[in-house]
């Protein structure tokens, strides 16, 4: 129950950055989620009856059709693997449509929820026919060996969907003691001197657990697959946070339970600057709520198309991709492949600094980083001094407080190379820097997954042909992100899903000639964009590859979360007036349930 104390509170005035262009700006749809259970065993595809495939197919190609949504086919365990975070699902991952196929009782569900919609839908994901136009228009691709193999990877969906059995390993992941990198909410070294996280433990300090009757509901902040996302004040704090809110009925009947586990599971383990935090979580009877840090600056996606012709400056990229590398690091360290990287789950936090959101695809694997010593010649000083402060020890506030004391300073100019133009190495030589510190490997090398996850456009093609995947796919998801924040688009779209997939896997990586970009920008987009993983850049090293590359040469990676954000968030405001009763708020109050109390916060009748 919403507190009915305090100061009145108008929600709908509430205004967070961008808010009046977010609303008016096109988001893409979310993510397509098709899964199936892992199982412990090898995989042996399993087959439901034509008429079940037909339509969990014609829900694949609904999906299809509405655009970027993430995928979500899981197959086969990974290796190493605690759990493959998901159930046997097929989901769209769309607020207003989301049809999910588990197994028959759910395929009967989506059935009789998309009702007409499926017939037409049914031959977008079917057997790519023979003539299948493969791009934009300007190229087509025939049936070709690589087509058909994405054909086959389709057909290979098809049956994949149709099994029921969720793997042994599908509920591992709910003990939490078997995974030896998740570690309690409450132990968050990095949150020492965060405000919030002083709040929260105030309040446990004096009433022991938190309960939603703790916090006040102002707004909708948006709606995902598995649960709804409001912004929440923790009562009398002014302390404001994200309470993703997620009917527990409602995911376990869409075999979303290890979903949200998973997702609670991860956030649970993250401390890291580029990550969210969450500082609870806890249940009622009905829902299970999550509360994170909220992020006032609305997501990369929005933002991107806020800039001058929707295309973010290379310093801007540099900047957003660098502390989304180290985000991806320090998941890899932690045995977790995201899977799921794009814009639109890069939220922007009030101090313009960006977190990587939405872990409910993510991989969990065993991970064992490694802490690689180079050889260093005699005369180095790094021999007498070595600096064993290796990039993801420098997240700890000790090693790099002492220079942040300046924080314009730490990204421009010295986050970048302060080298003339004349003293830089010749670009031939650029691709070959060698770092003299030591390296840390963090990469989840044994990690194989044969799930169908992602997004269309973001999709590797080791997944979209089945090969099994491992966590090379988040480097060329970086590649397509870096992409589409420097052009505004990303590189493989065709003119649907299916045509999509065909120029992933088949067609070469093309720029376009404006806006122009650089040619270390073009390197590595080239480099983390090549087709077979095994080649791939950072495929070996991990992000240390990546942090080695001309592009950002100059970066100074400790001291990141110090330099001065391209863009800073507007201060919130909260304005305290009575609600007019045609407010957005209200509507969303009417859609969720909830509606408002005599002090204008919405009150949750399922509390
Ligand atoms: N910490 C946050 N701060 C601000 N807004 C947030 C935060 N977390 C989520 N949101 C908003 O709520 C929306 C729903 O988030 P949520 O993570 O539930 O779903 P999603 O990102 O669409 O993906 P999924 O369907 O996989 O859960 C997001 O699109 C975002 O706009």
């Amino acid at each position: 129950m919403a507190s009915k104390s305090g100061a009145r509170t108008s929600p709908d005035k509430w205004k967070p950055i961008g808010s009046q262009t977010i609303e008016g700006n096109f988001r893409r749809s979310p993510p397509l989620q098709i899964t199936k259970a892992s199982k412990s065993g090898p995989f042996t595809p399993r087959k439901l009856p034509n008429s079940v495939q037909q339509i969990a197919l014609k829900n694949v190609s609904d999906v299809t059709k509405e655009g970027r949504k993430s995928l979500n086919f899981h197959e086969v365990e990974s290796i190493n693997s605690v759990a493959d975070t998901e159930d046997s699902s097929l989901s769209l991952r769309d607020s207003k449509q989301v049809p999910t196929i588990v197994g028959p009782e759910e395929i009967k569900t989506t059935n009789t929820t998309k009702g007409d919609d499926q017939e037409n839908k049914t031959s977008e994901l079917g057997v790519i026919p023979a003539s299948a136009k493969a791009s934009d228009g300007s190229s087509s691709l025939s049936k070709t060996n690589e087509s058909t193999k994405i054909s086959d990877r389709i057909d290979f969906v098809e049956s994949g969907k149709s099994s029921i059995c969720r793997g042994s390993t599908g509920s591992d992941v709910s003990d939490e003691s078997s995974c030896s990198s998740l570690s309690s909410t409450i132990n968050k070294p990095h949150k020492v001197n965060d405000v919030r996280w002083e709040a929260i433990q105030a309040v446990r300090a004096r009433n022991g657990a938190l309960g939603v009757g703790h916090f006040k509901l102002l707004k909708k902040l948006g709606c995902g697959d598995i649960g709804s996302v409001y912004l929440s004040e923790l009562s009398g704090t002014k302390c404001y946070f994200a309470m993703k809110v997620m009917d527990k009925a409602l995911i376990a009947s869409r075999k979303k339970l290890l979903r949200a586990q998973t997702e609670r599971e991860i956030l649970q383990s993250l401390d890291h600057p580029f990550l969210p935090t969450l500082y609870t979580h806890f249940e009622t009877d009905k829902f299970s709520c999550l509360v994170m840090e909220f992020c006032p600056g609305g997501d990369l996606h929005t933002l991107r198309q806020r800039q001058p012709g929707k295309h973010f400056t290379e310093q801007a990229v540099k900047f957003y991709v660098a502390e989304i590398l180290l985000a991806l690091e320090y998941l890899h360290m932690l045995g977790i492949v995201y899977r799921d990287l794009k814009p639109e789950n890069v939220l922007v936090r009030e101090d313009g600094h960006v977190m990587l959101s939405d872990f409910d695809l993510s991989l969990q694997c065993a991970s064992s980083p490694t802490l690689v010593r180079l050889s260093v010649p005699e005369s180095d000083p790094l021999r007498k001094n070595p600096v064993f402060c290796v990039q993801p020890a420098c997240i700890e506030p000790s090693c790099i407080q002492p220079s942040c004391m300046t924080p314009t300073t730490c990204f421009s100019p010295h986050f970048f190379s302060s080298k003339s133009k004349k003293d830089r190495k010749p670009k031939n030589e650029m691709g070959n820097q060698v770092s003299p510190l030591p390296e840390l490997i963090a990469e989840p090398t044994n990690a194989r997954s044969m799930s169908f996850v992602g997004t269309h456009e973001y999709l590797a093609p080791e997944i979209i042909k089945g090969e099994g995947h491992g966590s090379a796919v988040d480097w060329w998801t970086l590649g397509i992100f870096l992409y589409e924040l420097f052009f505004g688009k990303t590189p493989f779209k065709g003119s649907g899903n299916r045509a999509t997939l065909f120029n992933v896997v088949g067609q070469p990586l093309r720029f376009p000639e404006s806006p122009v970009v650089s040619f270390p920008a073009r390197d590595l987009i080239r480099g983390l964009l090549v087709k077979e993983p095994q080649h791939r850049l950072a495929c070996k090293r991990g992000a240390t590859e990546i942090k080695q590359h001309p592009f950002f040469e100059g970066v100074n990676w400790a001291l990141i979360r110090c330099a001065s954000p391209p863009e800073i968030p507007k201060p919130v405001e909260i304005e305290r007036s009575p609600v007019p009763a045609s407010s957005t708020t209200d509507k969303a109050a009417a859609a969720t349930g909830a509606k408002h109390d005599q002090n204008d916060y919405l009150e949750f009748d399922f509390f």
